[in-house]
């Protein structure tokens, strides 16, 4: 990103950058060379490099604009202001052309995400109402009824940012557009929402960042202390009149050191703890080998802040949901653990703890 420093002379509107705040604007005093020195609105006075100071737009409206495309300067502190704006007002999509991006609000937002707002977006453009994941779904959804041409929507972010919440958005929303309606069956877009949860269980766990973390950034290089748990890739596949006729869920990049090596405030995978919390009764129900499911406590091992001492579980769920996961934990008295790839035709891998 590009400063247009030639823009800047003396009583310019600029940004500056602030350790405190990230940018803080200000009027340029000076320009000396390469120096140019700012009277910030928090009343003090900086010298910058002028190449690291970036033009202020005086028309910015007030609450911001829904598209960044508008924005006179589209620079980061250009950006993250404009989010910033639209933010405070509960606004927490905005559009960069046909890219969405969201703002994680931590709070239930009123009225964002039900029926009638996904009726108001049933193919209506996008940028003529308000900045949604139900405008992005529709789009794709309508391109591909129209050309009949596969989509994809790829969800990024960093670890807590919003990918699952976002996701889950987006396949209500096709879900709804593709849903057979009055079916006697549980559709197969229930079950793909449905099967969330189980494998949620399987590849989720509490991190620093976030306490229901998934989606990996191993190729951000960042620190696995927050980062992969696992990534998924949800196809929905749809008939020649845009009714969903089946789905697959594929999982890929499961961090398997998380199963036996947590570190302190972080957790191992939920389902380790759900199982720990289980009723005796659900216990006794998964011993039962005609289900194909299975919990046996070998023996013990110590998993540094799950319990002080946890039973070692073997697991093998073949029936827990429509899908038929075939998802298996086992484990064995010694403490060498080994995960294998996925098994040729699973749809989640399978795990196991030797
Ligand atoms: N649109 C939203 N509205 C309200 N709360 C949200 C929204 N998006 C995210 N959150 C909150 O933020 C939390 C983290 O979001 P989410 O699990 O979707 O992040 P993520 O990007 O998938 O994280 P990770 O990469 O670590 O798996 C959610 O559990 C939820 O509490």
């Amino acid at each position: 990103m590009q400063s247009t420093s030639a823009n800047i002379i003396v009583g310019s509107q600029v940004w500056v950058e602030d350790n405190e705040v990230s940018w803080i604007d200000g009027e340029v005093l000076e320009i000396n060379d390469k120096e140019i020195k700012v009277q910030c609105s928090s009343g003090k006075e900086v010298v910058a490099v002028l190449s690291s100071v970036y033009p202020k737009d005086p028309e910015f409206p007030e609450g911001g604009v829904d598209d960044m495309t508008k924005l006179a300067y589209l620079h980061e502190p250009g950006v993250l202001r404009n989010l910033k704006s639209r933010f405070d007002m509960d606004e927490i999509y905005t559009y960069t052309g046909n890219i969405l991006i969201a703002v994680n609000p931590f709070k239930r937002i009123p009225n964002l995400y039900d029926k009638s707002v996904m009726e108001k977006y049933k193919g209506i453009a996008l940028g003529e109402l308000n900045p949604h994941p139900y405008a992005i779904a529709d789009m794709a959804y309508r391109q591909m009824v129209n050309e009949g041409i596969s989509q994809s929507i790829l969800v990024s972010g960093e670890s807590g940012a919003g990918k699952t919440e976002s996701t889950k958005n987006l396949m209500q929303y096709l879900a709804y557009m593709g849903g057979r309606h009055g079916a006697d069956e549980r559709s197969v877009e229930q079950q793909v929402l449905e099967s969330n949860p189980v494998l949620e269980a399987f590849g989720n766990a509490k991190t620093v960042r976030n306490n229901n973390s998934r989606f990996t950034k191993a190729f951000c290089g960042e620190s696995f202390s927050y980062g992969v748990r696992f990534g998924k890739f949800v196809e929905l596949q749809f008939n020649e009149i845009g009714k969903i006729s089946g789905a697959a869920i594929r999982t890929y990049l499961l961090e398997r050191s998380r199963v036996c090596q947590v570190s302190d405030p972080e957790r191992s995978y939920h389902c380790f703890y759900m199982l720990c919390a289980a009723p005796p009764e659900v216990i006794s129900y998964l011993y039962n080998p005609n289900l194909n499911i299975c919990v046996r406590v070998h023996s013990e091992i110590y998993i540094p802040n799950i319990l002080s001492k946890m039973p070692l579980l073997s697991l093998r769920f073949g029936q827990l949901c429509d899908f038929r996961p075939k998802v298996c934990f086992s484990a064995y008295g010694s403490k060498r653990f080994e995960i294998l790839p996925f098994s040729s035709g699973s749809l989640t891998p399978s795990i196991f703890l030797r």
